[in-house]
């Protein structure tokens, strides 16, 4: 049996390291997500229609640790050992939350020399360039070619350069990684004006990344952002909220992979950032430790909720209309429940399915004096807000404002899917 959708649950798993499914094409495919059903129909309408981004590059320069470690929860040190070289195309539905969907194409390495036509309908282009490889002018020249096919096929579709592999002893200082992509950008516009065509003409976005810190994260959420027809609105919702608030910030983050899928249009200081992503860690973790006694899950109750110095634990008494008055529908907790068999406690990763859910909610108070509040705004998101402690103490103003968000959000989906 399969649900209607991706996002949703069968009662067949392919889980990756335990066998691998090939679609009709004979491509390999993977999960979006540990757990997720492997025989996804690439051409169901449904999934068709999602934005495609498309990872190329040379061989070895990291496509595959990219989505892995964003997508899969691969840690980057296992992507040392546990990767072999793409054979071929591999693909993966990225489908956790409704205002976020989209498929990722994993070529192997090299230019992909096969049907140019996947450029047709693809909505990115990251190419993956190892930092640490020099010199770029053999990498360059491939990518020229598929940035040249590219627009020529699809002149909509979004270039983004990942130079990666920023870390290590070659890129210790920021100037070191400066440097480099100036180098790449040089090499970049002078083999695209080899090719007579002007850089000017493309709009090409560069970005230092590293699958070993949050700089990874920081770029795919910019390509992620680009893809959601909605954006606008929801940095005016993200406005409205912090101005009412008198919060520093607010992000949206999906909870699965950790990308940020929009925020307020205030200035985006990446501390901030790997903070609060930081803080949907510290969510899961405790949630997926503390938040699934089985008591708990006769009540509904996924979440904990996690403070430095106090826990604001979820309320044992509430039902599925909590205590600050949002509408949480039965099915949707139902289905949470659904999804947290006890063997979930055994595995070492914490499944974010049955540690989130429409409870979750934490504060974690900085010494700074500043205050960090995740809460649950729809299914695998979470708003995560900075906020000064003397503007914290309003919380029922807060709570309510981000109720209203909150239905804000869900017509937004509800429209999607019209
Ligand atoms: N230091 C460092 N190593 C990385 C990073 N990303 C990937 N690697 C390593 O680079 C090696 C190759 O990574 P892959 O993900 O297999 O590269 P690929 O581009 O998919 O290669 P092909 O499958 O051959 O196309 C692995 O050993 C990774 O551990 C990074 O950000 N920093």
């Amino acid at each position: 049996m399969q649900s209607d959708e991706y996002g949703g649950y069968v009662d067949s798993y392919d889980f990756v390291g335990t066998g691998d499914a090939h679609d009709d094409e004979g491509m390999l495919l993977v999960p979006g997500q540990p757990g997720r059903p492997t025989d996804a129909n690439f051409d169901d309408p449904k999934v068709a229609s999602m934005p495609k981004i498309l990872l190329m590059g040379p061989r070895r320069g990291g496509k595959t640790s990219i989505q892995r470690v964003i997508f899969q929860k691969m840690s980057p040190h296992e992507t040392l050992f546990r990767l072999e070289a793409t054979q071929s195309l591999e693909r993966a539905i990225v489908d956790h939350t409704p205002l976020c969907r989209f498929t990722v194409w994993d070529f192997p390495g090299d230019f992909y020399e096969g049907d140019e036509t996947v450029f047709g309908g693809a909505a990115s282009l990251i190419f993956v360039v190892d930092a640490q490889d020099e010199p770029y002018d053999h990498v360059l020249q491939s990518f020229t070619d598929a940035v040249t096919k590219a627009i020529q096929l699809n002149p909509n579709i979004v270039i983004e350069v990942f130079i990666n592999k920023v870390d290590g002893e070659l890129f210790l200082s920021d100037e070191s990684k400066y440097d480099c992509r100036r180098d790449v950008y040089t090499q970049v516009n002078y083999e695209l004006e080899d090719a007579g065509i002007s850089p000017d003409n493309i709009n090409i976005r560069y970005h230092l990344t590293s699958i070993y810190d949050h700089t990874i994260y920081e770029g795919l959420s910019r390509v992620v952002q680009r893809l959601i027809p909605q954006l606008p609105t929801l940095e005016s919702l993200l406005n409205v909220l912090v101005s009412q608030c008198s919060m520093e910030k607010a992000y949206l983050f999906d909870v699965v992979s950790k990308l940020f899928i929009s925020t307020d249009p205030g200035p985006v200081d990446m501390q901030s950032v790997e903070l609060c992503s930081d803080m949907i860690d510290v969510v899961l973790d405790v949630s997926g430790i503390y938040g699934l006694g089985p008591s708990q899950l006769e009540l509904g109750h996924a979440a904990a909720a996690a403070e430095s110095n106090s826990v604001e634990g979820a309320d044992p008494n509430s039902t599925s209309e909590n205590k600050d008055g949002f509408d949480v529908p039965d099915e949707l907790v139902g289905t949470l429940i659904s999804q947290a068999p006890a063997e979930d406690l055994e595995e070492e990763m914490v499944d974010p399915d049955s540690a989130y859910d429409s409870e979750s909610a934490s504060v974690i108070r900085l010494s700074n004096g500043m205050v960090l509040y995740l809460k649950e705004v729809d299914t695998m998101l979470a708003l995560v807000c900075i906020t000064r402690s003397e503007n914290f103490r309003k919380k029922s103003l807060i709570n309510y404002n981000i109720g209203c968000l909150k239905k804000a959000l869900r017509a937004l989906v509800d429209n999607e899917s019209l």
